[in-house]
């Protein structure tokens, strides 16, 4: 049986979710309520969602999915924790650990994840890491149909939540600057970015149908001599490796000191 699923909060990372949801045919699940103290967020929805109260949202939804900012889900959480019994309760904020959510009135009977996704999962191309629990196989057909799911235990929530979390901010950012850098040389900005967007998603494409280690393939366009080394030349002396894992490290200690 399919679960009833409701958000509660359906603004970027919410609403992505939504989205991907009434986007799969077959739908994984057998009704979506939302609920969103801003109400121009659940405006897109009306049609195929029910925008509902969160109280509402909490008695009808078998699986509860929170996607409020990190300082508010204490409030959230201990406001609906007494209609919990018996439900799923999903948390997507970063940094809000499933031992503080255990100290919020969420009753024992109560399967609690948290789940790390990214905005692709509006278009079915995200990344989603969930916590391992009783319920792996009623998550794993929800949140599928969101992009790639792994079962990541909790100790490895706020390096995920760095990686891929925070991962399309560091794309966006790498293909803007590549798009200014192409319209600086002078290259149309339509067609620069025509070019960039594609040789992100073929470059992607290839590390996942290859399984190839990034360096070989990097290797197969560097000709010797040639434009790629002296381009590649330039990142590696301004410290590229370096300022991708600071980065890391800062998103990552971000995560750590969030709420
Ligand atoms: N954005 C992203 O890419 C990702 C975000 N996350 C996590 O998702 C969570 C949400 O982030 P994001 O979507 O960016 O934030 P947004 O502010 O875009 O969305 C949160 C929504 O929740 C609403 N809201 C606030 N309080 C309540 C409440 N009590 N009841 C119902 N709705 C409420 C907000 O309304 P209002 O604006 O009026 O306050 C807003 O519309 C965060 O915890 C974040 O860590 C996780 C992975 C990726
Ligand atoms: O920036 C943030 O804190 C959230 C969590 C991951 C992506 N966005």
């Amino acid at each position: 049986m399919k679960p009833a699923v409701g958000i509660i909060g359906v603004g970027q990372m919410g609403g992505a979710i939504a989205r991907g949801l009434l986007k799969q045919q077959p739908s994984p699940v057998k009704k979506l309520y939302l609920s969103d103290k801003n109400q121009e967020c659940l405006k897109p929805f009306l049609e195929q969602a029910e925008p509902v109260t969160s109280e509402l949202l909490v008695k009808e939804a078998d699986v509860v999915i929170v996607a409020v900012k990190p300082h508010l889900v204490e409030e959230v959480i201990k406001e609906i924790a007494p209609e919990l019994t018996g439900k799923i309760l999903v948390s997507v904020a970063a940094g809000v650990s499933l031992k503080k959510i255990a100290g919020w009135g969420v009753p024992a009977e109560c399967e609690v994840v948290r789940v790390m996704p990214n905005t692709p999962a509006l278009i079915g191309q995200g990344f989603i890491a969930i916590t391992p629990s009783k319920v792996d196989e009623l998550l794993a057909n929800i949140f599928n149909s969101l992009g790639e799911v792994v079962f990541l235990e909790e100790k490895y929530f706020d390096h995920i939540t760095a990686l891929s979390g925070s991962g399309p901010a560091y794309i966006y950012l790498v293909a803007e600057a590549l798009i200014d850098g192409a319209v600086r040389l002078g290259l149309p900005r339509d067609v620069a970015r025509k070019a960039v967007v594609q040789t992100l998603i073929g470059a992607g494409t290839m590390l996942k149908e290859t399984q190839e280690h990034p360096g070989i393939l990097r290797d197969a366009v560097v000709t010797p001599g040639g434009t790629t080394a002296a381009g590649l030349y330039q990142l590696e002396k301004q410290g590229i490796r370096g300022m991708f894992a600071d980065c890391l490290e800062k998103a990552y200690e971000r995560a750590k000191n969030l709420t």
